[in-house]
C-alpha cells in the first residue's frame, strides 16, 4: 500500500468511527448528518450522499475537490459538500467537519427566532477554538434553512471565520469543525452539551 493510500484509509475510517460516534449520540437520525477530513495533502474526504451515518464504510467515503466536486464522475458526495468545502478553503487550518441533526440543536433553532443563540457563563464553552474562560458570551448563529445549498453558502460565507462554536441551521442542524477528528467531535459534543442545557433551562 502506498503512503498515500494508507493515508486515505486512515482518513476514511476516522470519518466511519465519528458516524458511529454521532450515531451513538443521537446526532444523526435517518439519513441525516455528513462528515469530511481534509487530508495532509489537500484531498478532500466526504461521505456520500444517502445512506446511515451510524452505519459508513469506507466505500461510503469519497473525494471531493475544494470546490466540491467528486474526483470520480459519478460518485454521488454529501448533498451538503459545498458547506464543508467552503470551511476548507477558508483556514487551511480546518481538518475536519461534522454536520448532525440533534434533538436539542432542531428544536432550540425553530423556538428561537434571533438571528443567534447566546451560550454565557458555562465552563464547557473552553472547548471552543480561543476560548479560556467561562465569563464570556459565545454566539451561535442561526442561519434560514434551504435546499439550495449553494445560496445557503453564500449566506454563510461572510460569518467564515467568526464562528468560534460552529453554527446552526433553522430546523436542520448543526456544524462543526476543527483542525482534526478529535477536536471535531469534542466540539460537537460540547455544542450539542450546550444546547441541551439550554433547551432544560427554557423549561424552569
Ligand atoms: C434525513 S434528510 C437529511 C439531508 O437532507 C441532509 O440534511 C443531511 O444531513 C444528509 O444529507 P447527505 O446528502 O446524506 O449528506
Ligand atoms: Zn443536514
Amino acid at each position: 500500500m502506498t503512503e498515500m493510500d494508507a493515508a486515505w484509509d486512515d482518513a476514511a475510517s476516522e470519518i466511519v468511527r465519528a458516524g458511529q460516534r454521532m450515531d451513538q449520540r443521537g446526532w444523526v437520525p435517518a439519513t441525516a448528518g455528513n462528515i469530511s477530513r481534509r487530508l495532509a495533502d489537500g484531498r478532500i474526504a466526504i461521505t456520500r450522499s444517502g445512506g446511515h451515518k451510524g452505519f459508513l464504510t469506507s466505500a461510503d467515503v469519497i473525494e471531493v475537490d475544494i470546490d466540491g466536486r467528486p474526483r470520480v464522475e459519478g460518485q454521488r458526495s454529501s448533498a451538503e459538500t459545498l458547506l464543508h468545502t467552503q470551511l476548507y478553503a477558508a483556514d487551511p487550518a480546518i481538518g475536519a467537519v461534522l454536520h448532525g441533526h440533534s434533538v436539542a440543536g432542531t428544536v432550540l433553532s425553530m423556538v428561537v427566532r434571533d438571528a443567534a443563540i447566546p451560550l454565557s457563563g458555562y465552563e464547557v464553552l473552553k472547548v471552543f477554538e480561543g476560548q479560556v474562560t467561562h465569563d464570556t458570551t459565545v454566539e451561535v448563529p442561526l442561519f434560514e434553512n434551504d435546499q439550495d445549498i449553494a445560496r445557503l453558502a453564500t449566506v454563510v460565507a461572510p460569518h467564515l471565520g467568526r464562528m468560534p462554536a460552529g453554527y446552526l441551521i433553522r430546523g436542520h442542524g448543526v456544524y462543526v469543525w476543527g483542525a482534526d477528528m478529535a477536536t471535531a467531535l469534542a466540539r460537537l459534543e460540547g455544542l450539542e452539551f450546550l444546547l441541551a442545557c439550554t433547551l432544560e433551562r427554557s423549561k424552569l
